[in-house]
Formats: C-alpha cells, sequence, structure tokens
C-alpha cells in the first residue's frame, strides 16, 4: 500500500494535501483541472518534490526521505525519458544497471524487454531516429525491466495519436499485470481513467482527495472534476 499521510506541499503561494492511501496493484487515475496539482503530487511520490509536512510510505516503511532513484518506482513523464546520445539499448539498458556494464543475463533481459515491446530490430537507433510510438516504447521498456513496485505517468504518450495512445496505454495495463505493479497516472481523458483505472484521485482546489470509482465518479462528478470536464 502507498500512503500519503498529512501531506503537504508549498510551492510559492501555492499549496496541496494530501491524506490517502492505494492499494498494493491498484491501478489509479489522476485527474483535475490545469494546475490544480496532480504533476505536483507525483512529484512529491516520486521524490522531485518536497513535503513541508506529512509522510510518503510504501508497504509501511516511510520513503519520502529517500532519493528519487531508490524510491520503488519507475516515472515516464512527457519528454526527456530517454538520453538523446545513448542508443535504445543502452536508454533501456539504464533501467538495469545505470553504469551499462551487463552481465550476459542482463543483456538477454534487455533484448527481452525490447521483444516484448515491439522494438526488436531498433536496439542501435538514436531516440531522434525513433518515432513518437517507439519512444514510448521504449520507455516503457525501462519500466518493465526494472519491475518496481509502482508506475507514475505524467501524461507520457499525450502527444501520440489517439490509436497509438490506447497500444501504449494496453501495454502499460500489460507490464502492470506482468510485474503486479501498482500504477498511478495523471491523464486528462475520460476514457482512458475508465479504460485502465477502477479508481480515481481527483486534485482540486488544494487538496488530493482519496481514490474513488472512477465510474461513479464520472458519471456524478464533483462541481470542480465536473467545471474542467464540462
Ligand atoms: N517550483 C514551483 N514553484 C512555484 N510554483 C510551482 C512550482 N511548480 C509548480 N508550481 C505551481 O503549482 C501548481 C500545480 O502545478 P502542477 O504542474 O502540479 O499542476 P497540474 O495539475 O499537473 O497541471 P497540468 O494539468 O496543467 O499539467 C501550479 O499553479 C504551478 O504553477
Amino acid at each position: 500500500m502507498l500512503g500519503l499521510d498529512g501531506v503537504e506541499i508549498v510551492l510559492g503561494s501555492f499549496r496541496l494535501a494530501a491524506d490517502l492511501s492505494v492499494p498494493q496493484g491498484a491501478r489509479i487515475a489522476v485527474m483535475g483541472p490545469s494546475g490544480a496539482g496532480k504533476s505536483t503530487l507525483i512529484g512529491a511520490v516520486a521524490g522531485f518534490v518536497p513535503l513541508a509536512a506529512g509522510a510518503i510510505s510504501w508497504q509501511g516503511a516511510r520513503i519520502d526521505g529517500l532519493a528519487p532513484a531508490l524510491r520503488p518506482l519507475s516515472i515516464l513523464f512527457q519528454d526527456n525519458n530517454l538520453l538523446p546520445h545513448l542508443s535504445v539499448f543502452d536508454n533501456v539498458a539504464l533501467g538495469v544497471n545505470p553504469n551499462l556494464r551487463l552481465s550476459t543475463a542482463q543483456k538477454a533481459a534487455v533484448g527481452q524487454a525490447l521483444v516484448e515491446t515491439g522494438l526488436s530490430g531498433l536496439e542501435a537507433r538514436k531516440p531522434a531516429q525513433l518515432s513518437g510510438g517507439q519512444v514510448s516504447r521504449a520507455g516503457l521498456a525501462r519500466v518493465l525491466l526494472r519491475a518496481r513496485p509502482m508506475i507514475l505517468l505524467d501524461e507520457p504518450f499525450s502527444a501520440l495519436g489517439p490509436a497509438l495512445k490506447r497500444q501504449m496505454l494496453d501495454l502499460v495495463a500489460r507490464i502492470a499485470d506482468e510485474t503486479g505493479a501498482t500504477l498511478l497516472m495523471i491523464t486528462h481523458d475520460p476514457e482512458d481513467a475508465l479504460r485502465l483505472c477502477d479508481q480515481t484521485i481527483v486534485v482540486a482546489e488544494g487538496r488530493a482527495a482519496p481514490p474513488a470509482a472512477t465510474g461513479a465518479l464520472l458519471a456524478d462528478p464533483p462541481p470542480a472534476l465536473k467545471a474542467y470536464l464540462g
């Protein structure tokens, strides 16, 4: 279980409070108006945003004092998931060993992650030589390989077309199933939330609400979400 206990975040004049828990293995959408604090919330869990108060724990152990790289999670952003000077193989291999000195077994595991994400044959390419969908796949191959207990997605597929985005979300669902990971996914698209996430955290008016059933929430949204969904 991921726990956010009495969490308060203060960034200049912006404040966000969160007091909630997420069961292990759950798939949770994070929705709310632009600027409400969705990325801030995910950033706090990942360790990029400091807490002004409260605690974040995973399976009962506090993680809010840990450096981002030591937290039990992988995160994908909209941009900059891949290092431009490294090949696809090496970018994915970073997931298993940051110094890129890989054993034979580790190289085989990278190869397998590339096969599973449909990137075989593209190992030697640099990110600039990939399509948007292939860049997303490479990011997901690394997430798959790292097999961390939590996967955080900060709209990594929002620049993709609808069909490709759906493919990527299906791949995310498969990876979450395969690794048993808990998923937290920021999305602006109610269909994506319904498709992938049983539960949704609404971030609005300075607060991240505890997860609630996505279907019921979208059928009868609270005022802040209603105004945002239109
Ligand atoms: N380092 C910072 N210093 C001061 N304010 C910040 C900082 N980072 C973010 N903010 C503010 O915090 C608020 C929340 O930003 P955040 O990016 O979390 O929103 P969001 O819900 O993810 O928005 P969007 O849907 O537009 O991406 C915004 O008002 C933003 O301007």
